[in-house]
């Protein structure tokens, strides 16, 4: 009762407070509040008809103008979407009374604006009159940022002037060059001057004369540099802190974006305090670098703690790739990151789309891979277990219960969901690329279809899907139009197919701008159920080359390499193995001795091309206690083709055959069939695709069946073949493949210094 009373007595003192501000406020007439919610993006626009990247406004330069009444507040709620860029806007000629702060001006009046972090400025229009809003962050306005403020008087109240409508001209001058060349040359020594701007525009438009333009700046190959800090860190990223290793801080790492033909150089330090590194450019065929694949063992001695390597290598071809360490089993620490190559400008693309994101998918342990590999090197073998979490860009979610705070926080931000913030009625082409230590993933989003349009850096001939099916080691572009009510937001998720799962689903949001971060008020897609064999196996036969895109396959091999995959005990010790041999690295990488003419560093002899195929039960546990390992490798004629035939098997559990991922260095191959049950050559050959079939890098070979691919051995070096699971090509299931040895260039002095090569410094 008391209570109550309280209660209505607050009210009615609340009322009576609003009464009275209404009556000092004296007119009567209501200021408003104008709310916006702007998202700042880069576009490339031809505002006098040269394309340039601009900076937009919810899609608009000059961006939209805000109309309010005397006295009233305006609200901006500024998105930063810039993808490496601060923003700042200053609200130019409004007096900001009362409110300084929201003056708009980095390193005056507040900090800038972080990309993916919006901020909110609120202040009051005082005046009636024209003013402007820009860019106050370096020399960003001269990108396009900005817009008009118009203020008109209150409703009633008239100007000393008539007029029969109002309109906005905004004038500006516009250089062609970037902010940032320009920014680079007025601090430079020698000063280099911005000179006269190219074109004057009245309200965005002007018009350049085009025919003195010869190649523009954009399309030019150049030379990217980057410098990478390899070191320890412990992340959160699925709430449950870990030692992991990062570049410059962050797992997942930079994302290096390219075009065609440029030159990429990276400068990797290894800091790490205990540990070798070496970075494999995964998709990147390495033509004329075969020193810079990244392989430890292979093509490189790995790098030392403290030392800084460089590779330098060309991106010869647009599309999605991946980079990741290739050193014992480090990228399962999260020591990976993806390469986004694109067309040069102007190059006609074979599919359109308005925006273009990255999506990495990995799996998650909580115990680190010095603690897999020891027990996966040990007797009894201790299996490492299925992945406590899968992770999107390097989020996920584990269950803390239970688990102290400092272990396991789940308000932890680094393991808040990846939120991919869309625009309705926008196209995304989205880059999928796979991680994972272990797991094969469906990746789909809740009530949105996808279209797959390139696989590995290829064009596949368009199919639309609900769920795309992807293995560790392949890369994938697809295209989902947010065309869904985009009052709400949609799950992102995947989930574990072909063994069986003990991760739940990674999940991120798919969002509809401007609904920032609102959990989808629907259950997250659960995926296609982990058994289903056929399913995975019928979209691995639906993706062709596109048409327009073919390359064609030689006709014939010639030679044939069949490859039985198992799994065997050598020596008490669990190991993967190719036709009985499992794989050991000897300490000298292979293309430095076949360079230097050390012969004796390897077994000379040949492994073997196929195995007892008659005899072999493919659905049983066979006796494989026969097996060996051995550092033997393949020599292939240079330019000879190439079938590889993967042929699966049962594991040493019975009733048991895992998928595994297959990856090849330095060349695509053709993906000419996939098959059930044991391949048959006289039989099987005949089904081979070779009138459209895809070039990919990476391949699965499905549960108890075979995986036909041909390639042509065209690049010379030495190059691994192997299970991109982590854990399989630690326990030796890799070949590797030498050709044209004799061409290649010299090595660079910084990959030697292991095993042998290290007597190649004695004096
Ligand atoms: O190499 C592996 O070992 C386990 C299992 O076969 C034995 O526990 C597994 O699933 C692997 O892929």
């Amino acid at each position: 009762m008391v209570l109550l009373s309280e209660s209505i007595i607050r009210v009615i003192l609340l009322l009576c407070l609003l009464g009275i501000i209404a009556l000092l406020n004296g007119s009567g007439v209501e200021a408003r509040i104008r709310w916006y919610k702007w998202e700042v993006k880069y576009e490339y626009r031809s505002p006098d008809c040269v394309k340039k990247r601009v900076i937009t406004i919810n899609g608009q330069t000059p961006g939209p103008t805000i109309r309010a009444q005397l006295n009233d507040t305006v609200i901006v709620e500024l998105t930063n979407s810039l993808l490496t860029e601060n923003v700042a806007i200053h609200w130019h000629g409004i007096r900001q009374i009362g409110t300084p702060w929201f003056n708009g001006t980095e390193g005056v009046t507040q900090f800038p604006i972080l990309p993916g972090t919006t901020f909110r400025y609120q202040f009051v229009v005082d005046r009636p009159g024209t003013y402007l809003y820009h860019a106050h962050s370096g020399m960003q306005r001269e990108a396009g940022l900005y817009g008009s403020i118009n203020v008109a008087l209150p409703d009633g109240q008239s100007e000393p002037f008539t007029c029969d409508y109002d309109r906005n001209i905004i004038l500006d001058d516009w250089y062609h060059k970037s902010t940032y060349e320009q920014a680079f040359g007025l601090s430079s020594i020698p000063f280099e001057w911005v000179g006269e701007p190219q074109s004057l525009l009245i309200h965005e438009r002007g018009k350049f004369n085009c025919s003195s333009l010869t190649i523009p700046a954009l399309d030019t190959a150049i030379e990217r540099h980057y410098t990478w800090e390899v070191t320890y860190q412990y992340k959160s990223l699925d709430c449950y802190k870990k030692l992991a290793i990062a570049i410059n801080g962050s797992t997942p790492g930079p994302t290096i974006s390219a075009v065609q033909g440029d030159t990429i150089v990276v400068d990797v330090i290894n800091n790490l305090l205990m540990e070798n590194v070496a970075i494999h450019w995964h998709g990147i065929r390495q033509r004329g670098t075969p020193w810079s694949d990244g392989t430890d063992g292979v093509t490189q001695c790995a790098i030392m703690p403290g030392e800084t390597y460089r590779y330098t290598f060309v991106v010869d071809r647009a599309g999605t790739y991946m980079y990741h360490s290739h050193y014992g089993m480090q990228r399962e620490a999260g020591l990976y990151g993806m390469i986004n190559v694109s067309l040069p400008v102007g190059d006609p693309k074979p599919f359109d789309y308005d925006l273009d994101r990255g999506i990495i998918l990995s799996d998650w342990y909580h115990r680190t891979a010095y603690e897999q590999s020891t027990s996966l090197s040990s007797i009894p073998y201790e299996w490492i277990g299925e992945p406590q979490s899968l992770l999107i860009n390097g989020r996920g979610n584990f269950s803390c219960s239970g688990l102290a705070p400092s272990v396991c926080n789940s308000t932890n931000p680094q393991c808040s969901p990846f939120t991919l913030t869309v625009i309705s009625g926008k196209t995304y082409r989205l880059r999928l690329a796979s991680l994972t230590s272990l797991s094969s993933l469906s990746f789909q989003i809740e009530d949105h279809e996808m279209t797959v349009v390139e696989a590995d850096g290829q064009y596949v001939e368009p199919f639309v899907t609900k769920n795309l099916f992807i293995y560790s080691g392949e890369t994938y572009s697809v295209l989902v139009t947010a065309n869904q009510d985009p009052s709400r937001n949609y799950w992102i998720s995947i989930n574990v197919v072909g063994r069986k799962p003990k991760t739940p689903n990674g999940l991120a949001i798919f969002n509809y701008n401007p609904d920032h971060f609102l959990i989808p008020p629907t259950n997250p897609p659960s995926g296609p159920i982990w058994n289903d064999t056929h399913l995975r196996i019928n979209q691995s036969l639906t993706i062709k080359a596109r048409q327009g895109f073919i390359v064609n396959p030689p006709k014939k091999p010639d030679r044939i390499i069949v490859l039985l995959n198992t799994q065997n005990k050598i020596n008490g010790y669990i190991r993967w193995s190719l036709n009985n041999v499992s794989h050991s690295f000897p300490t000298t990488p292979y293309l430095i001795a076949l360079k230097e003419n050390m012969t004796d560093i390897f077994d000379p002899t040949s492994p073997p091309e196929d195995y007892d195929s008659a005899n072999f039960d493919i659905y049983s546990v066979a006796n494989n206690t026969n097996a060996n390992s051995s550092t033997s490798i393949y020599r292939l004629q240079f330019n000879s083709t190439v079938d590889i035939i993967l042929q699966n098997a049962n594991t040493m559990r019975a009733n048991v055959s895992e998928t595994h991922p297959w990856h090849l260095h330095g060349h695509d191959f053709w993906v000419l069939g996939y098959g059930e049950g044991k391949f048959n050559l006289s039989r099987d050959t005949d089904k081979y695709n070779l009138v459209d079939p895809i070039m990919k890098n990476t391949v699965p070979l499905h549960p108890y069946g075979w995986t036909a691919l041909r390639f042509q051995a065209d690049n010379p070096g030495v190059w691994l073949f192997h299970c991109h699971i982590e854990a399989h090509l630690f326990l030796g299931m890799l070949v590797v493949f030498e050709s044209g040895m004799e061409r290649v260039e010299n090595i660079p002095k910084a990959n030697y210094g292991c095993g042998k090569t290290k007597d190649l410094f004695k004096p």
